[in-house]
């Protein structure tokens, strides 16, 4: 193991990055290509696929499938576990008996390997190879092999509960242990009970594999040993003040002093990515006007797909591309001319506190296993090199392995999908690690108070609709509430809005300016009838690209909103809620509306001015960005509860206190609220 030290030094130069239109298999005009195109590509491409450490132990694979009916696959990351295995599955005669599918936790990963692999294929994607995500299916009667998100395939039990299309359903990159993937362990397995014919394969790079043998009945475990290219480690020597400062420091350095190649740097979230997309910009203009151009290229769940493409598409000559991401890219994918992965060793983490039901993300170090998949997005097509920006000591003092989702998670959403695929008994389910009593419970109980289950614990008619959409149970309460209030088109609006993390872009040079443009759009009854404005004048002006920059309004969040707000009306369309209903300026219903599904996420006023939860009885404060700051209604409406140094209400609307009780009769029964 190598090590380097940091040293500081920046630079720059930047322009913009144009790059080529290359969505699925097409050539770089547009055009589609040509039977004899796809095979010469699939030929092309044969030679390095047979260099993959996999290739070599494809016989035994396949024998050991065969003879197996569960089997866990553990292999280095790039050792071609998730491109190939699928595919040798088919060439054994396995497709014959229905879809191979392959589930992955991230869409991104789910669609750009089945580009890939269609590739390899030799044909169209969508044909013999596909994907199927939220709200994108890309497949069709021919697909033998299909990438599928985990939640995809959790809601295909919906109307297919024993799985019948397939005949092997692969569960990739387990060590992530996504809520998801884990309940999908349990459903499986008990599919497979009844259904002999099915194989069941559990893979990853870093798996705690004997844990998962056992579970499966003591399946078989193989060990797949070695990785095509090696990746240099440096870690720093010193622990390191500010991971921000020093990433750029380091992008900069090996912009500066290392061979061509492209960088692909780990950050937490969104608003940090673009803060050092920023400055990576800035700084490059220092850069001598002789060297090579630094293109930062940001990538995040939240971003629309097509814009999340853009970072598989190749670097113009004399460019470097820098791509920032979350732990969104941090497994399954290849972005092709990546040689360099920097580390700055936190993520952002969705936690739960089951005791009082309040939910929070918050930065916390990664584990080993992720830290060793970052480093394995280097190496990939050529030798690489990894930079952590922590020390050895720190690596050392990591979790092996990241904490279970579904122990730090709500599980209203997969307990609503559980008992809509015939599940009742959620506390006996056959979990591979069992989510707390209480957190069971408290979701059971927020399930019970929406008027998703009936008296006896079984789903009612409302809960059934619920589970059709594909968003958190409270936002499909919402949604079909708007159908009897008739506010169907205001809320569809709000919720699309609700989607982004933020609408409002507030450089830190231009604070001023930017809150003189919000004023425009603010209305004091709160945040979502100031974001219903927003997207309203974004309306009127088609979405004009000068609007968005004199109004301080993030343009590439409202594409997304738009993007989600047309997915949100097909949902309602398939389920024949009239999409056009309008209660106009009536806010009071849109409000009462939200709260049908956020009766749970409310506050009121006590004597000191400070705001108390009504269900956990904490104190909690109105988030600075909130139109609300400084105001003082007597209830408040809020969406999140975010934990920083406080607990803040994160999108925020003021309402009647009595509202609340009327609103949620069966949760707050006849209790006068301000005993609660
Ligand atoms: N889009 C792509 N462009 C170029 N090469 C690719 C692409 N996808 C895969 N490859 C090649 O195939 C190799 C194997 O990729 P694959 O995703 O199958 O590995 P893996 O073992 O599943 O890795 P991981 O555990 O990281 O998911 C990569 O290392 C790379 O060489």
């Amino acid at each position: 193991m190598e090590k380097s030290k940091n040293n500081n030094n920046q630079h720059s130069k930047k322009r913009e990055f144009s790059t080529d239109e290359n969505n699925g298999n097409q050539g770089k005009n547009g055009f589609k290509k040509s039977k004899k195109d796809l095979i010469g590509k699939a030929k092309s491409l044969l030679p390095q696929r047979k260099a993959l450490p996999i290739f070599s132990a494809r016989e035994k694979i396949i024998k050991e499938i065969l003879n197996n009916k569960a089997l866990i696959i553990v292999g280095e990351t790039g050792s071609g576990k998730t491109t190939q295995i699928p595919q040798f599955l088919h060439h054994a005669g396995l497709s014959k008996n229905g879809i191979i599918a392959c589930t992955q936790p991230r869409r991104v990963a789910a669609m750009s390997i089945a580009r890939r692999v269609s590739e390899e294929f030799g044909t169209r994607l969508g044909d013999r190879v596909g994907y199927s995500i939220r709200f994108d299916d890309k497949t069709s009667p021919n697909t033998l092999i299909k990438y599928m998100t985990d939640g995809m395939l959790l809601r295909e039990l919906l109307s297919d509960n024993m799985l019948k299309k397939y005949s092997v359903v692969i569960l990739d990159e387990a060590h992530e242990r996504t809520l998801r993937t884990d309940i999908l362990f349990g459903m499986l397995k008990a599919i497979q009970k009844k259904r002999d014919d099915l194989k069941i394969i559990v893979m990853s790079a870093t798996l705690d594999a004997e844990k998962f043998s056992e579970y499966f009945d003591d399946a078989k475990i193989m060990y797949i040993a070695g990785r095509q290219f090696p990746v240099k480690l440096y870690q720093t020597i010193q622990p390191q003040e500010d991971y921000l400062d020093s990433a750029i420091v380091t992008i900069f350095q090996i912009h500066t002093e290392q061979p061509n190649g492209d960088i692909l740097t780990f950050l937490t979230g969104q608003e940090e990515i673009e803060a050092v997309e920023k400055l990576i910009i800035e700084h490059a203009k220092l850069l001598p006007v002789t060297a090579k151009k630094l293109i930062p290229c940001p990538i995040f769940a939240s971003m629309p797909t097509d814009q999340q493409n853009k970072v598989f598409e190749p670097a113009p000559p004399d460019t470097r591309k820098v791509i920032l991401a979350t732990n969104i890219a941090e497994t399954s994918i290849t972005i092709s001319g990546i040689k360099y992965v920097i580390d700055c060793g936190v993520a952002k983490v969705r936690g739960y506190n089951s005791k009082i039901g309040i939910e929070s993300l918050t930065i916390q170090p990664i584990s080993k296993a992720s830290a060793r998949q970052r480093m394995g997005r280097a190496g990939r097509e050529a030798p690489g090199c990894c930079y952590r920006l922590y020390t050895e000591d720190a690596f050392e003092e990591l979790a092996d392995s990241t904490e279970p989702e579904i122990k730090r998670c709500n599980l209203a959403s997969v307990i609503l999908l559980l008992k809509a695929s015939g599940v009742e008994d959620i506390f006996n389910f056959d979990y591979l690690d069992r989510p707390s009593k209480t957190s069971v419970a408290r979701s059971l109980e927020q399930l019970y108070a929406l008027g998703a289950l009936n008296d006896d614990g079984t789903l009612s008619e409302l809960g059934k609709k619920m589970a059709e959409f594909p968003i958190e149970p409270t936002y499909a309460k919402v949604i079909i509430q708007s159908e009897n209030l008739g506010c169907t088109k205001e809320i569809i609006s709000i919720v699309s809005m609700l989607s982004v993390d933020s609408i409002f872009y507030t450089p830190q040079d231009k604070r001023e300016e930017a809150a003189e443009a919000k004023k425009k759009f603010v209305n004091f009854d709160g945040d979502h009838i100031t974001l219903l404005n927003v997207l309203k004048g974004y309306q009127d002006v088609h979405g004009d690209k000068d609007w968005c920059y004199e109004n301080f309004i993030n343009i590439r969040n409202m594409k997304h909103v738009l993007d989600v707000r047309k997915q949100l009306i097909q949902f309602c369309e398939r389920l024949k809620i009239d999409v056009t209903a309008s209660c106009g300026h009536d806010h009071e219903v849109i409000l009462k509306c939200l709260l049908s599904g956020f009766f749970q996420n409310t506050a009121l006023r006590q004597l000191d001015g400070s705001y108390r939860a009504i269900v956990s009885g904490q104190i909690v404060y109105m988030h600075p960005t909130s139109v609300l700051f400084g105001r003082k209604p007597e209830a408040i409406m809020y969406n999140d509860l975010i934990l920083t140094s406080k607990q803040y209400m994160r999108n925020a609307s003021a309402i009647h206190p009595n509202w609340i009780a009327q609103t949620a009769p069966k949760y707050f029964g006849n209790r006068s609220l301000h005993t609660l």
